[in-house]
C-alpha cells in the first residue's frame, strides 16, 4: 500500500489523484491522505506568511514521519532547496507550461480596455504584464482556482491570470480566452510539472515511482529551477523561466528562457545547453541575466 499525501483543495486533490491513478495502472495500492497546510489555512498573501515551501512542509513533516509515502506537488510550489531525507521519485510528463488569461466578455489581454482591472498577485506577472505597456492595472488575489474565475464572472475584474494546467486538470480550459505567448508572459519555473517526493531511502517506492519519470521534462524543470536558486529567488520574486528539449544541430538540446523583473523593466534573455547538463546551462542564464543588471 502506498499512501499518498495531498493537499485537501480541488486542484491538489485533481493532481494527486492522477498520479494515484498512474500508479494503480501499474498495479500499486494507493490511498490518499489529506493534509492541511499553512497556504491553506492561512488567506494572508503567500508573501507575508512565508512565501516558498507554506504549501509543502506539512506535506514534507508527515513524509519524514512515516505518516505518507510520497508527496504530490506542484513543482512551482516547491523550494529549489533540498531537504535532508527526502527526494524528487519522479517528474511526470509536464501539461502545458504557459499562462493563460480567463477575462469577460471572451476578451484577450490586447483587447483589454486601457485601465481594465486584472487579477493578480505574482509579482513575476504583474512584472511582465507592466512591460506590456497595456495601460491595464494589477491587482493581488488569493483563493483557489474557482474563488479567482469568480471574480471575473461577478464583475469585480476585467480579467485574471493562471496557469494553464491547473485549468487543464480541473477540466476548465473552456473558460480560457487567451493563452499567453511565453514571448510575453513566461511561466513560473517548473509551471505545469509535478513533483512527486518520497523518502530518500524508501526503495520500494522509488522503484514504484521510476516508471512515471519523465527525463525530458525533468532536464528542463531543472535548469528553470537552477536558473531561480542561482538568482536566490523565492517562489514570490519576478523570475520567469521555460526550457525545452529543441532539435540542435547535433541532436536534441536543452533551450532554456529566462525573464528578470527589475525596476525599470524586465529583463530576457535565452541559452542553448546539452540536455544532460541543465545544471550549468540555468546557472549560465541566471549569472548573465544578473551582469546586465
Ligand atoms: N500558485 C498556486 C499554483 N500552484 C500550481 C498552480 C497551477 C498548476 C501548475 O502550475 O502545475 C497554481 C495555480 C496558478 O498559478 O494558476
Amino acid at each position: 500500500m502506498i499512501r499518498l499525501g495531498t493537499r485537501r483543495s480541488k486542484l491538489a486533490t485533481a493532481q494527486s489523484t492522477i498520479v494515484a491513478d498512474q500508479l494503480r495502472a501499474l498495479g500499486h495500492e494507493v490511498e490518499l491522505v489529506l493534509i492541511t497546510t499553512t497556504g491553506d489555512v492561512n488567506r494572508a498573501p503567500v508573501e507575508q506568511i512565508g512565501g516558498t515551501g507554506i504549501f509543502v512542509s506539512a506535506l514534507r513533516d508527515a513524509l519524514l514521519a512515516g505518516e505518507i509515502d510520497i508527496a504530490v506537488h506542484s513543482l512551482k510550489d516547491l523550494p529549489t532547496m533540498p531537504l535532508d531525507g527526502v527526494t524528487i521519485g519522479a517528474i511526470p510528463v509536464r501539461e502545458d507550461p504557459r499562462d493563460v488569461l480567463v477575462a469577460r466578455d471572451g476578451l484577450t489581454l490586447g483587447e483589454l480596455p486601457h485601465g481594465a482591472l486584472i487579477g493578480t498577485g505574482a509579482a513575476r506577472r504583474v512584472a511582465q504584464l507592466d512591460a506590456l505597456g497595456l495601460g491595464v492595472e494589477c491587482t493581488g488575489i488569493r483563493g483557489n482556482v474557482d474563488t479567482r474565475i469568480g471574480l471575473v464572472t461577478d464583475g469585480k475584474l476585467d480579467a485574471v491570470v493562471l496557469a494553464r494546467a491547473g485549468l487543464s486538470r480541473l477540466g476548465r480550459l473552456d473558460e480560457v480566452t487567451e493563452t499567453l505567448d511565453p514571448i510575453q508572459m513566461l511561466p513560473a519555473p517548473g509551471q505545469g510539472a509535478l513533483g512527486i517526493e518520497c523518502r530518500a531511502d524508501d526503495t520500494d517506492v522509488l522503484a514504484a515511482l521510476a516508471p512515471l519519470e519523465d527525463p525530458a521534462t525533468r532536464a528542463a524543470v531543472t535548469a528553470e529551477r537552477q536558473l531561480m536558486a542561482t538568482l536566490e529567488a523565492g517562489c514570490t520574486a519576478p523570475v520567469g523561466a521555460l526550457a525545452e528539449v529543441v532539435e540542435g544541430e547535433d541532436g536534441p538540446e536543452l533551450w532554456l528562457r529566462g525573464a528578470l523583473g527589475q525596476d525599470d523593466g524586465v529583463r530576457r534573455l535565452s541559452a542553448n545547453g546539452p540536455v544532460d547538463d541543465p545544471v550549468s546551462l540555468g546557472k549560465t542564464l541566471a549569472n548573465e541575466l544578473l551582469e546586465r543588471t
